[in-house]
């Protein structure tokens, strides 16, 4: 006689579909999202109309995007605006459904929403303030100790160790609405690791802070990540955060996936110059245009741009013609490279643009 097995709670229930290869912490596999946007007609007559028969157009979010991301691992996602980043975010923290495709994040398909899987993860936006607007961030981590079901003890080891590693011991009891930005998102922060998460995704978690506020959360989060091995998805467009942080990106463009692999590749990869340094025994000759594009530098050095493929031809044409006392080839830096193939040069400040408009809304 055989004993039917009690079910599991929905709650506590692994998902149902087909389990993805191997122990990844986070596997996609042609991920995607349409979003259908209502499309609003022109004048009245036509207005009237749309009220019966609606029209949409199609937003192709995200188009067949897969990745792994493996355990302890903190992957970049990289992309330019409207590429598709926060929307992968959000599919694989179980807040929207895709349109195709699969996810997998410690074994749960996030849109299925597990209480068990909510309580693994967490999910910081730079741009939302998910902490109580007129309380005291204090107020909000007791909410989510009751939230997240954590433990009186461990709670209170956490926050000590959170407020300290984050230099806010002497804020938690203001109102959140008095804080700086910098401020906020290190209270943000405390309040997404509170339940000690094994995935963190990180949605520009520094946008619009000045450059010491960065640096306090890169520290924080690279010191954090080291200790307790967090898997970390991070999008930014602070180059500098990427650089400090992760060693591997994923770019998505459009909603499709552009590159996977090494930082490092992506100069190699993307970059269509390089940077030859020189030092001139006497004067700097006037004529670098010749060469390519000449760039700032002090007498007797100088610094030109050349497109990869005239390298060998321009350092030999140098050499024959001027005295030259040090020269060097370098790559340029991934800032740059970065911002070229996302035809965004000015990104830092139109970060801080759209931070300060956030900001001014929500106060
Ligand atoms: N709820 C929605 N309904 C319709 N279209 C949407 C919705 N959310 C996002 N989109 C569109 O999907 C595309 C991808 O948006 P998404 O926010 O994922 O990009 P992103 O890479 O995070 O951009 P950014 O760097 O500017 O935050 C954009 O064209 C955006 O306008």
């Amino acid at each position: 006689m055989s004993v039917a097995a009690p079910e599991a709670p929905a709650d506590e229930a692994r998902p149902t579909s087909t389990p993805l290869r191997s122990e990844a912490a986070i596997e996609a596999r042609g991920l995607t999202k349409t979003y259908r946007v209502y499309r609003k007609r022109e004048g009245l007559l036509a207005g009237v109309g749309g009220l019966f028969r609606r029209e949409y157009n199609e937003v192709h979010a995200v188009r067949d995007v897969s990745f792994r991301v493996e355990p302890g691992e903190m992957l970049a996602f990289l992309g330019p605006n409207g590429a598709g980043k926060t929307t992968t975010l959000k599919l694989l923290a179980g807040l929207i459904h895709p349109s195709a495709g699969e996810a997998s994040v410690l074994g749960y398909t996030p849109w299925e929403r597990a209480n068990a899987y909510r309580r693994r993860f967490s999910l910081v936006m730079g741009q939302k303030n998910q902490l109580w607007w007129d309380l005291p961030a204090q107020e909000s981590f007791n909410l989510h100790r009751e939230i997240y079901n954590v433990p009186a003890a461990e709670f209170s080891k956490r926050l000590d160790e959170l407020v300290d590693l984050l230099k806010v011991r002497k804020l938690i009891g203001q109102p959140v609405r008095e804080l700086s930005l910098g401020e906020r998102m290190r209270m943000e922060l405390i309040a997404a690791l509170l339940h000690a998460p094994e995935v963190l995704f990180l949605d520009e978690p520094t946008i619009g802070l000045d450059v010491v506020s960065q640096r306090t959360v890169q520290t924080f989060l690279k010191t954090y990540q080291a200790e307790r091995g967090t898997t970390v998805v991070l999008t930014s467009h602070y180059m500098k955060d990427v650089e400090a942080l992760c060693e591997r990106a994923v770019i998505i463009d459009d909603g499709k996936l552009r590159h996977d692999g090494p930082l490092s590749e992506i100069v190699e990869r993307f970059s269509t110059h390089k940077i030859i340094e020189l030092s001139f025994a006497g004067e700097v000759p006037n004529d670098l245009e010749r060469y390519g594009t000449p760039l700032k530098a002090v007498a007797p050095r100088a610094r030109i741009e050349v497109a990869r493929a005239e390298i060998p031809r321009v350092l030999a044409d140098l050499l024959d013609r001027h005295r030259i006392e040090d020269v060097s080839v370098n790559d340029r830096p991934l800032e740059e490279v970065i911002a070229d193939l996302f035809g965004e040069h000015d990104a830092e400040d139109e970060a801080a643009e759209r931070a300060l408009a956030d900001r001014e809304l929500s106060a």
